[in-house]
């Protein structure tokens, strides 16, 4: 079962004579929810995201996991980011399995326990060998399976596809939310990427920068899975567009072309 979360009047300053990075930032996620945290590059999405992980302490307010002030990381609440971060010395079983090891179960059982999250990934055929020997995609798969063997009942994502092809993220934005609502997982995803927080989240929430505040939501409720030619998507993506435009969080021309649909991106990287 997902946790709440909850962010209260959180402010934060990297040092105490900075300009507040984050200011005055007050969110509620309910269990199970997932949210998509949108914002130009240095607003501070992943500082918040590092607050919610247990990283890092805001300098004014709190974050409650489940109605309880967090102040180090935890199991349950695991973070997932744009580089696997995998030993490279050990195969894909043991990297899995890193995290029920340091939790203390038994070397077999948390085999047992890995071995089906890899089936479900789609790595059944590559649990012996070395993750040196992966694509960076596969990589990214090791990782979500090591963040989901603790049971966690919060995933947190940073950019965790930005770096793969256009085809493995077409994949993994549609598998890790599938997985995210099978198993109740609270969810909260980090990107600069119009398409993919529609795609994976039930929620996306707009933060402007200098300071690094929240200024829009925009539930998104559309049927799973999400389909980038649906009207209701294509009336979505204008709307965050449009919520964009009138903030100071304008995407850049880059980023705004980076939104277009994923099936199209996938055709021209063919
Ligand atoms: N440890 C730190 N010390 C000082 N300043 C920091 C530190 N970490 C981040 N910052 C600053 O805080 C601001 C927000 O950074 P953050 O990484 O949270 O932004 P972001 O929205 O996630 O950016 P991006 O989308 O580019 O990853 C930036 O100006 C960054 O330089």
């Amino acid at each position: 079962m997902g946790a709440s979360l909850s962010i209260d009047y959180v402010t934060h300053r990297f040092s105490p004579s900075a300009e507040p990075t984050l200011k005055d930032i007050d969110a509620r996620i309910e269990p199970g929810q997932m949210t998509a945290l949108i914002g130009r590059s240095g607003c501070g999405k992943s500082t918040l995201l590092h607050m919610l992980a247990g990283l890092l302490i805001p300098s004014e307010g709190c974050v409650r996991v489940n109605g309880h002030q967090i102040s180090s990381p935890s199991a349950k609440w695991n973070m997932m980011f744009q580089k696997a971060s995998l030993y490279p010395w050990m195969t894909v079983q043991e990297n899995a399995a890193l995290g029920l090891l340091f939790a203390g179960h038994s070397k077999r059982e948390a085999t047992r326990q890995v071995d089906a999250l890899l089936d479900m990934v789609g790595l059944h055929d590559k649990k012996k060998e070395n993750v040196q020997s992966l694509s960076g995609g596969q990589q990214q798969r090791v990782a979500l399976a090591r963040s989901l063997a603790t049971n966690p009942e919060v995933l947190l994502l940073d950019e965790p596809f930005s770096a793969l092809d256009a085809f493995t993220r077409s994949a993994l934005q549609e598998e890790v939310p599938a997985i995210c609502r099978e198993r109740g997982i609270t969810m909260v995803i980090v990107t600069h990427d119009i398409d993919e927080a529609i795609t994976m989240a039930d929620r996306v929430l707009v933060m402007s920068q200098n300071p690094g505040r929240i200024v829009s939501e925009l539930p998104v409720k559309l049927p799973w899975p999400r389909r980038h030619m649906d009207v209701g998507f294509q009336t979505l993506r204008d709307e965050l567009m449009q919520q964009f435009k009138g903030t100071d969080t304008g995407l850049s021309g880059r980023d705004a072309q980076s939104s277009q649909p994923a099936d199209s991106k996938a055709e021209s990287a063919a």
